[in-house]
């Protein structure tokens, strides 16, 4: 917030589903300095996990459901910045000065960037400040030669940011970040630093871009509205889950169809374990499940959502099924 100013600023966070904007939301909200930030998350799918994975701003945190904000639910966003300023009015959430708000990993970023644009009547005057966009130092170059959404992204941003150079070899992120610079001229590119946040670096504005954005094309037309051919299977099951039956689940998913495989996110109630645990898969690579110190739901409850492109939806859940919790094949479970 700019000094003497009431603004509040809107941070849109985008970038490709696993690219990582809900693990630089957590280190974010860990920062003292951004304790008055309110959040806003749009998942795509039916059952939302990532406002569970925020925890340290769950008071703070309202979920944009029923669909991807860049297309089905277009308005909904400035009704949900508005229910933010109620709920603070009314002391039901602390006050805020600043907003992240988190799209889904297949948003177009530009009916957004409008939408913000436009919003009036807020009892704050409420200000878009900057478009950050997560890209995958692992799988961004495969996303950008595949995917439109993650083109229509980096199109939209004032920053670039280059996840997991952790785990990448340095030549890779460095060519990486030269095609981004090619893609959009206009936005500055950095490396996610996986020590220290430069919190000063992320928030601040922008300078003014060194060139226009260059046209580009997008394969199929654009992002906006289409997420062709991408479906979502979710479910939750309150039985606990044995790990030998989903880790064959698995196996089984991603030998034949890792290719279709977009994304997939569990929290797991699971036989004989401590607490919850979660796994993320990001395209054909997964992570080894992380141990929660304790649970973000009321009560002990699996959560999974797996999220396909160009395959049947229905394979996910009927094989969830008739691995892991037994139920004969064909019910419908998934939602
Ligand atoms: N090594 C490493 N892993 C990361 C980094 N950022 C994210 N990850 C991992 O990548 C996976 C996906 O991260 P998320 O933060 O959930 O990605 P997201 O963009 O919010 O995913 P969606 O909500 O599905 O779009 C998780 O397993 C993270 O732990 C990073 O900088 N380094």
């Amino acid at each position: 917030m700019a000094a003497g100013d009431d603004t509040v600023e809107v941070f849109l966070l985008s970038g490709f589903l696993g690219s990582g904007k809900t693990s630089l939301i957590r280190r974010l909200l860990n920062e003292p300095a951004l304790a008055d930030t309110a959040l806003i998350i749009n998942e795509f799918g039916e059952i939302g996990l990532d406002q569970l994975f925020v925890r340290s701003a769950v008071e703070n945190t309202l979920l944009l459901e029923n669909g991807c904000v860049c297309c089905s639910i277009r308005g909904d966003l400035t009704d949900t910045i508005g229910e933010l300023f109620v709920r603070a009015g009314n002391g039901e959430i602390p006050a805020f000065s600043r907003i992240i708000v988190e799209t889904t990993g297949l948003a177009d970023p530009a009916p957004v960037v409008a939408e913000l644009r436009r919003l009036s009547g807020t009892p704050r005057p409420v200000r878009l400040a900057k478009v950050i966009v997560t890209v995958d130092g692992v799988l961004g170059p495969e996303h950008i030669r595949t995917c439109d959404e993650a083109v229509a992204q980096i199109a939209q941003a004032d920053l670039c940011l280059i996840t997991k150079a952790d785990i990448v070899d340095a030549n890779i992120v460095n060519a990486l970040a030269d095609s981004l610079r090619g893609m959009n001229p206009a936005a500055r590119v950095a490396i996610l630093d996986p020590g220290a946040l430069d919190i000063a670096s992320l928030l601040a504005p922008e300078p003014v871009p060194p060139a226009p954005p260059r046209a580009y094309r997008l394969r199929q037309g654009g992002a906006a509205a289409r997420h062709r051919g991408v479906a979502t299977w979710s479910r939750e099951v309150e039985e606990p889950l044995g790990w030998a039956k989903l880790r064959d689940w698995l196996d089984l998913l991603y030998s034949l169809r890792a290719p279709n495989l977009i994304r997939m996110k569990a929290l797991l109630n699971l036989e004989g374990a401590a607490g919850p645990v979660v796994i993320h898969g990001v395209g054909p690579l997964f992570g080894w499940p992380e141990p929660l110190d304790s649970w973000p739901t009321a009560r002990p409850l699996s959560r999974l959502v797996v999220i396909t492109r160009n395959m049947p939806v229905d394979v996910v859940g009927r094989s969830f099924e008739a691995i892991v919790t037994g139920h004969p094949a064909g019910v419908e479970n998934g939602r």
